[in-house]
């Protein structure tokens, strides 16, 4: 496989190599990956995270295996194990469906290593196309609120959302984002400062609670989000919290709209409620563990709900801005995305 670089994913060396985003911002440190169960662990605790990072990943591993040599049935064994590792982000069953696709081939070898490859550098230019329609939606001294982490770490890219706000700031200059940390694994509290922080973007870092104070007192102008998977009726799954802002922003006419490429959206899931969500660990939600320390705050008998994500309907959203264009309510309940 060729030599293949991004903010927290590469290809160099002849072995694929990942950022490892729990230990950020603090530190920055490499994983070499050379196997399905370390790819699988690094994906279930969110070392590599992010919807079509997680996919772009998965293959990059999967065309690694094939150059070290794996016959045919261990690799669709090694799709099969990969793509069971988190349930919500589409983008993942998408990479994975296209490498099978390639296994069919005769020379499925060179197929499935190109198409690792094709995927991993189709999404650097998904970011740009994004970046370049979402940016066009932000007017100059805008405060923009944004959930989670959508840059660079997230993509091959600029990122979704993120790489919207990016593309603004680039051109307006006096972008002002709010950074909601994101509870409870903090990706905007961590990460998105981090980007934000080396794009020098002026932002506030808030809890998440903070968010309905702000737009009662107008400081809140757009909010931007990325997606795990989109429906075909245009209702999306996101990060757990940002249901909560879509109905916040409805009920102060807060333009809301989602940023995702056409590999976040699932035209055989009819809605939202047919998303599968991901259900996580309790202890992310009692106390916190590893780079930002080590202590728990609940009781050990608490009872804990951690859904990793929660859907949002296609009545609150705005726009739906898409690598192929921006589209709106009204497109969306005539079926666009139904339409391959
Ligand atoms: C461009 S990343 C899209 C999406 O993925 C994140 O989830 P996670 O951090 O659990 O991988 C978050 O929902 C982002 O909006």
């Amino acid at each position: 496989m060729k030599t293949l670089i991004a903010r927290s994913l590469k290809f160099e060396s002849g072995v694929v190599q990942v950022l490892d985003q729990y230990l950020l911002p603090h530190q920055q440190v490499w994983h070499e990956c050379r196997d399905v169960a370390t790819m699988s662990e690094l994906i279930l605790t969110l070392k590599v995270r992010g919807a079509p990072l997680i996919g772009l990943a998965a293959s990059l591993l999967i065309g690694y295996l094939v150059e070290q040599g794996e016959d045919k049935d261990a690799i669709a064994r090694s799709i099969d194990e990969l793509e069971a590792t988190r349930p919500t982000a589409v983008n993942l069953m998408h990479c994975m469906a296209k490498l099978r696709e390639a296994l069919q081939a005769i020379d499925w070898q060179q197929q499935v290593i190109t198409t690792a490859e094709q995927l991993f550098e189709e999404d650097t230019a998904l970011c740009d196309r994004m970046a370049n329609i979402g940016a066009e939606l932000v007017n100059a001294g805008d405060n923009i609120l944004t959930h989670c982490n959508t840059g660079a770490l997230a993509t091959a890219g600029v990122g979704t959302a993120l790489g919207v706000i990016y593309y603004a700031a680039k051109q307006h200059g006096d972008i002002h984002v709010w950074v909601d940390e994101t509870r409870p694994l903090l990706q905007g509290g961590r990460l998105t400062a981090f980007e934000l922080d080396a794009w020098q973007i002026p932002y506030t870092l808030i809890c998440d609670n903070m968010a309905a104070s702000l737009m009662a007192a107008g400081k809140v102008d757009k909010v931007f989000v990325g997606a795990d998977r989109i429906a075909a009726n245009g209702d999306f799954a996101n990060k757990v919290g940002t249901y909560n802002l879509a109905v916040l922003a409805h009920f102060h006419n807060i333009p809301f709209y989602v940023v995702a490429p056409i590999t976040t959206l699932d035209r055989s899931c009819p809605n939202g409620a047919a998303i599968p969500i991901e259900q996580r660990a309790k202890s992310e939600v009692t106390g916190v563990s590893g780079s930002f320390g080590d202590c728990q705050w609940a009781p050990n008998n608490a009872e804990v709900y951690n859904p990793a994500f929660d859907v949002t309907p296609a009545s609150l959203i705005t726009g739906w801005v898409l690598d192929t264009g921006l589209f709106t309510g009204d497109e969306v309940a005539l079926g666009v995305f139904s339409q391959s």
